[in-house]
């Protein structure tokens, strides 16, 4: 990486302001998956052992610049207190006079957690003013929140133009596996594109096309496939205004040499919340009154021949309602092969993450990213202005 790491610089006795991204899922105030804390675990662990003042700041949901008391990040200060074993001090609020004074209390060694700042409007409108104030709370800036990246707001990117900026270890590890893995890949290259919305995944898809040998499509994004060429749907998730693009797809794959493969059979239901009059069906056989929710049978096996016989395979999407237990065989299949398979796995974090972990299958995977928008963003080649913005080697 060319950027600047935390271990390029002095930190000792330096107060850092580190950005992390905590945007941890919650149910009724409890933190059902901690993953993105614990990931941050080394850097936050090198900047004490090296003696520095460390405060924390991150966003948690969508508050839009208001104060929303379930989105305190108060279970995310106790949770990586527990991890640390050790006291973690919190603000109530993101900057001001209160979060100066707790500041300046730090000593070396100590950790401060400052209020979810998305609760200030001037974060997302990455204001030039609360950038300042964020800067003018230390010595140098440390961005380890790969997960928020892509977003130009006053605490990933703003703040970068007014102190040293460099990046976290948690940052540097995302970048350099993504970045290898896309820059220098290992051939065969098999990309997984499932997920639901096709216009979410268009540019992956299309990068994918260009740099992987074979493509793998899966979810709900299959379906717009199958409608540009002319197979009855039924109620299955569709976007018509990309039709047109989906047969472009198709015809590059073929231009290129690129294996692009689609699913050959799949499971309908009438119902996509529960298996209503379940059935397996080949692409033809779609009746009008279901919906595709699944990868089919014979689907799975090929997709699982491609995955063992690759030697990188980048995964992006769920292959079907994988949080619907009849709706799961072919995610699971997909994690499965890659579980099993020799080759370099990576997960572009999000809803993949997420059923590698309800198939306990993630301690299998070679890299799960802790970004979902993020990583997606990384694989179409965009530029992530949270990494832009930092000091330059
Ligand atoms: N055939 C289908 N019909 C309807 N929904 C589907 C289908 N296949 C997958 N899904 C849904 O797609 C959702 C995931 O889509 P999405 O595009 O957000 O994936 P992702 O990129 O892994 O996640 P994220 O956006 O969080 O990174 C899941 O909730 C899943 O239930
Ligand atoms: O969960 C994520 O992908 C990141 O934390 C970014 O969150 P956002 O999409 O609300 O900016």
């Amino acid at each position: 990486m060319n950027k600047k790491s935390v271990r390029d610089v002095d930190v000792a006795g330096k107060k850092v302001f580190v950005r992390v991204d905590f945007n941890v899922p919650l149910e009724n105030g409890a933190i059902t998956d901690d993953t993105r804390i614990r990931e941050t675990l080394p850097t936050i662990k090198y900047l004490i052992e090296k003696g520095a003042k460390v405060i924390l700041a991150s966003h948690l949901g969508r508050p839009k610049g208001e104060v929303v008391e379930e989105l305190r990040l108060t279970p995310a200060v106790a949770r990586l207190s527990e991890l640390l074993g050790k006291p973690v001090a919190k603000a109530d609020e993101v900057v001001g006079a209160s979060v100066q004074a707790q500041v300046d209390a730090l000593k070396d060694g100590d950790v401060l957690v400052l209020e979810n700042v998305r609760f200030h409007p001037g974060e997302e409108s990455n204001d030039v003013e609360l950038a300042k104030a964020f800067a003018s709370l230390a010595d140098l800036f440390v961005n380890d929140a790969f997960g928020a990246a892509h977003r130009a707001h006053a605490s990933t990117e703003g703040i970068a133009h007014h102190i040293p900026a460099v990046s976290g270890l948690l940052m540097e590890k995302e970048l350099d596996v993504l970045g290898k893995a896309l820059n220098n890949p290992e051939r065969p290259f098999t990309a997984i594109v499932g997920g639901s919305k096709v216009k979410d995944k268009i540019d992956v898809i299309n990068k994918m096309i260009e740099i992987a040998d074979n493509i793998i499509i899966g979810g709900g994004l299959s379906y717009t496939f199958f409608k540009a060429e002319g197979h009855e749907i039924g109620l299955s998730l569709c976007d018509n205004s990309k039709l047109d693009l989906v047969l472009e797809f198709k015809e590059k794959a073929k231009k290129l040499g690129k294996t692009f493969l689609l699913p050959v059979d799949i499971v309908v239901s009438e119902d996509f919340k529960s298996a209503v009059n379940m059935d397996i069906v080949g692409i033809d056989g779609i009746p009008a009154n279901k919906e595709g929710v699944d990868i089919g049978p014979k689907t799975r096996e090929i997709y699982a021949e491609v995955i063992k016989n690759s030697k990188l395979v980048v995964w992006n999407g769920p292959m079907g309602v994988f949080e619907v237990d009849d709706f799961s065989n072919g995610t699971r299949a997909v994690a499965q092969a890659c579980a099993d398979t020799a080759a370099y796995t990576v997960i572009g974090g999000g809803d993949s993450a997420a059923a590698a972990e309800k198939f306990h299958l993630a301690d299998k995977m070679n890299h799960i990213s802790t970004g979902g928008g993020a990583s997606l963003e990384f694989m179409e080649g965009k530029q992530l202005p949270g990494v832009v913005a930092l000091n330059d080697k």
